[in-house]
């Protein structure tokens, strides 16, 4: 057993590692091989105690310091990232199985950038000044909320760590994050990288643990925010629990986003944007295209050229860095997705590529095709999290539209056309909270994320994220005497 992955103990609380075995164990699985590369233990109550206790004292000086003095902080644990991202990438690769190709450009990499951003932007962050009749006048001040809590999902594990505790450090706050259970190993790279780089001691905390843990952590009084990455049945129960408190949320959840390609779209570049955005990380992205809309005029061109473009895919050993589909992050999730592959073929799809689990201790399935799927099938309907495509036909632009939206989710959405005015009446049209025009599943720090609908609240990245990491104090003042009725 390889154990270089086994971290020094499970936690990070108040600037250094902590063990506490008395948790349940959880087991680290390499979905190439399916063994155990390392072991954590839950956070019991006391270390969840503990790790809010060290946030929120870290909280109060660290948001006495200036924006720019924490954004120095920032910046240097971007640079820090930035060096190690190989052994960042090989880390993130055993722990949920994603290709090292993918992991060296898109994970610590999109991480980096998000803390390079936000530190960027952590001295710009003011109140302002409102002028009032007679000299009086009202100043804001743009305070923290104090302590945020961050739970994440499995698929990108220190990119939705970064995208948290990023804009949370750059207004003020600390954080205790939560990692998915399935995948607790780099958000503790991340807290060590945080206080080489001069953060102090308690400002990000990691805890692992399940679901029960996340709760515990949610309705904590000393919690003041929670930022949820996950699914829409978790995204339900953690926004209630917030809400007995009045806790400010920002919730990341599902998706089944629609790509629209027209029949003036360029084939080659429609193609490419739907492999990226169905099978890119075996398919376990939240964005993802899964509905593909196609027109009727290129309708046959398009579903034969994906299935000719899907001969190309590479699939195998993720540390291979020639390797472009890795396994699935578990066995459970391998066989959801080989039920829904079932499925679709029960409810009458044509199966044009793919389909089968490929037996062997990795959790790998092949990346799959389905061509002729209508709105009711479940694969049209539900979040499948694999790698998984469906095709289905569309005649106009008004039906196009309407059934893209024909869902409950809302969180991405993509039209291909060379028609500009088509382009953008249709992203106006979408129901989404980030639309591509020509493009897909890009997520540059600069760009507002996040959904609408039961896809989530609240955005992440950009200075929209600022929003939702701070909160704006009036202080009126008054220039003349004070008078009353008596
Ligand atoms: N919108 C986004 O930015 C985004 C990004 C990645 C993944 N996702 C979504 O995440 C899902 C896949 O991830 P997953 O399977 O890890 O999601 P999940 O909902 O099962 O778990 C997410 C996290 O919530 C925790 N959790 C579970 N129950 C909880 C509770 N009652 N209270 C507090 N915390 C609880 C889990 O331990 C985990 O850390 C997909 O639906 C995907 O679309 C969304």
């Amino acid at each position: 057993m390889p154990n270089s992955f086994q971290p020094e103990a499970s936690h990070f609380i108040g600037g250094a590692y902590v063990e506490d075995t008395a948790g349940a164990p959880i087991e680290v699985i390499y979905p190439h091989t399916g063994e155990v590369i390392a072991t954590v233990h839950a956070a019991t109550p006391e270390m969840v105690d503990r790790a809010l206790e060290a946030a929120k004292t870290a909280q109060v000086d660290w948001a006495a310091m200036t924006g720019t003095e924490r954004g120095r902080v920032l910046r240097r644990a971007a640079e820090i990232m930035r060096a190690r991202n190989r052994a960042l990438s090989e880390i993130e690769t055993h722990d949920t199985g994603k290709p090292l190709s993918e992991t060296l450009v898109a994970d610590a990499a999109s991480g980096a950038d998000a803390l390079e951003y936000f530190g960027g932007l952590a001295g710009t962050l003011t109140g302002e000044h409102i002028p009032l009749a007679d000299g009086d006048f009202v100043y804001t001040r743009r305070e923290a909320l104090g302590v945020c809590v961050g739970i994440g999902a499995w698929n990108y594990p220190i990119q939705i760590a970064s995208w948290k505790a990023a804009p949370a450090m750059a207004c003020g706050n600390a954080m205790v994050f939560k990692p998915s259970e399935m995948t607790p190993l780099s958000a503790l790279q991340l807290a060590e990288i945080l206080m080489e780089a001069g953060a102090p001691a308690g400002l990000f905390n990691v805890v692992q643990g399940r679901g029960d843990v996340g709760g515990a952590l949610v309705t904590d009084e000393r919690v003041a925010k929670v930022s949820l990455t996950g699914s829409v049945p978790t995204g339900r129960k953690v926004y209630a629990a917030a809400a007995e408190g009045i806790r400010h949320v920002t919730m990341e959840l599902g998706g089944k986003s629609p790509i629209l390609v027209f029949d003036d779209a360029d084939l080659e570049n429609a193609v490419s944007a739907a492999i990226n955005g169905n099978f890119y990380s075996t398919g376990q992205i939240c964005s993802n295209g899964t509905r593909v809309f196609v027109q009727e005029g290129l309708y046959e061109r398009f579903v034969n050229r994906v299935a000719e473009r899907m001969d190309g895919a590479v699939i195998g050993d993720p540390m291979d860095e020639t390797t472009t589909i890795g396994p699935m992050v578990s066995g459970r999730q391998r066989d959801i997705v080989a039920g829904y592959i079932a499925k679709g073929a029960e409810e009458g799809a044509r199966l044009v590529k793919g389909g089968k689990v490929i037996e062997g201790a990795g959790f790998y399935i092949e990346p799959t095709l389905f061509a002729d799927v209508t709105d009711e099938m479940a694969i049209a309907r539900e979040e499948i999290f694999g790698p998984v495509m469906s095709v289905l036909k569309f005649a106009s632009e008004d039906e196009g539209i309407a059934r893209a939206n024909a869902t409950g989710f809302g969180l991405a959405a993509g039209v291909f056309t060379n028609d500009l005015t088509r382009a953008h009446r249709v992203s106006a049209a979408f129901e989404a909270g980030t639309c591509y025009i020509n493009a897909y599943n890009l997520t540059p720090v600069e760009a507002p994320f996040g959904g609408v609908k039961l896809s989530g609240v609240g955005r992440e990245n950009s200075k929209a994220a600022i929003e939702h990491y701070s909160q704006i104090k009036t202080v009126y003042v008054g220039m003349n005497d004070t008078e009353a009725p008596f």
